[in-house]
């Protein structure tokens, strides 16, 4: 039984659905989504990346990727009780475009990394908790790392003042033993830190390892309304405030967002259960190569598909995103 009090949601649909859509969001979108999320009670709204548009080369995107805050001071107009969020990139954000955060609208800053990089995470975590933010490390790719890895950067992790670590499963290949697993090991290892979950939904197991994990004490968890998030996407929001309702929580304004803007969005762009994804999911890779095939003409060969990625041979093309 998942106590309820402790949670909180945060919910990533501008930011990582962004990668679906080259962050292709109406202002209105974003601003129905605001309200919708504040009176469904979410806690936290991931409003995009403020990475720099300097440092990242790449055809045009939506302002959601480089958020500024002039921009964002004209599309939310009123603060209510859900806090912003904006996700960095090691190497990709210019610490010069973060405001100290009584001049901001954002309220928690999380960066992503992989575990290789979490030295440099630690670093910009400090800069932006010395500016009065939240902070999260959001280690990426877990389930491709080593044990020894993991315990190495449990100790910067713990000299470090960041407020919530994330076990990210970036390839949608955990399964609940998994997360158990995982949970167990940063809450005895990270004792002063909050958890937080992000999950892929390649297996359909987003919302169950979400739920593991909330069963286990873990405090923020990821989700996206219809699921919206890089390929597969994400735990959906509205089964977390379903599953999690009480006072708090209220479903139905994220019924209407989805039936206002999201059932056409759904048509236009892929994302979600689809084959390609859950064969990458069970071979825990990374998304690219499926979402290459989703843009191809062979988008519908699956056995193909399958048969190229686990034969010797190497799969060809892979856009990175
Ligand atoms: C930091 C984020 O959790 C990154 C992400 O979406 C991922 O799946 O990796």
């Amino acid at each position: 039984m998942v106590k309820h009090h402790q949670h909180k949601i945060l919910d990533c649909t501008i930011r990582d659905g962004g990668l679906v859509n080259d962050w292709d969001f109406s202002v209105e979108f974003v601003q129905d989504m605001y309200r919708g999320l504040s009176a469904a009670g979410v806690e936290y709204m991931e409003i995009g990346y403020k990475n720099s548009e300097k440092l990242l080369k790449g055809g045009a995107s939506g302002p959601w990727r480089f958020l500024n805050e002039s921009f964002l001071r004209d599309v939310i107009t009123k603060k209510t009780d859900t806090k912003l969020s904006a996700l960095v990139d090691i190497g990709r954000v210019d610490e010069k475009d973060i405001l100290p955060r009584e001049d901001s609208l954002l309220d928690l800053i999380r960066v992503a990394c992989y575990i290789k990089d979490v030295d440099k995470g630690l670093e910009l975590v400090q800069k932006f908790h010395d500016m009065g933010y939240e902070t999260s490390l959001n280690i990426m790719a877990l389930s491709h790392v080593m044990e020894n890895e993991l315990t190495e950067a449990f100790e910067e992790i713990n000299r470090s003042p960041v407020d919530v670590v994330y076990v990210v499963d970036s390839y949608g290949s955990m399964q609940s033993k998994d997360i158990d697993y995982l949970v167990s090991k940063f809450q005895r290892l990270l004792p002063e830190k909050e958890l937080g979950l992000h999950m892929h939904n390649n297996m359909q197991l987003a919302f169950a390892n979400t739920l593991t994990g909330a069963s286990k004490g873990v405090t923020f968890l990821d989700s996206s309304v219809y699921g919206m998030g890089r390929a597969a996407g994400n735990c959906t929001t509205e089964l977390l405030l379903s599953h999690l309702k009480g006072a708090r929580y209220d479903v139905r304004p994220v019924l209407g967002l989805i039936e206002k803007h999201m059932i056409t969005m759904r048509e236009k762009w892929d994302w979600g259960y689809l084959i390609p994804y859950m064969i990458v999911g069970a071979l825990d890779e990374h998304p690219r190569t499926a979402m290459a095939l989703l843009d191809s003409a062979e988008r519908n060969n699956f056995t193909d598909f399958y048969d190229r990625l686990t034969s010797v041979e190497t799969f060809p093309s892979a856009s990175k995103k």
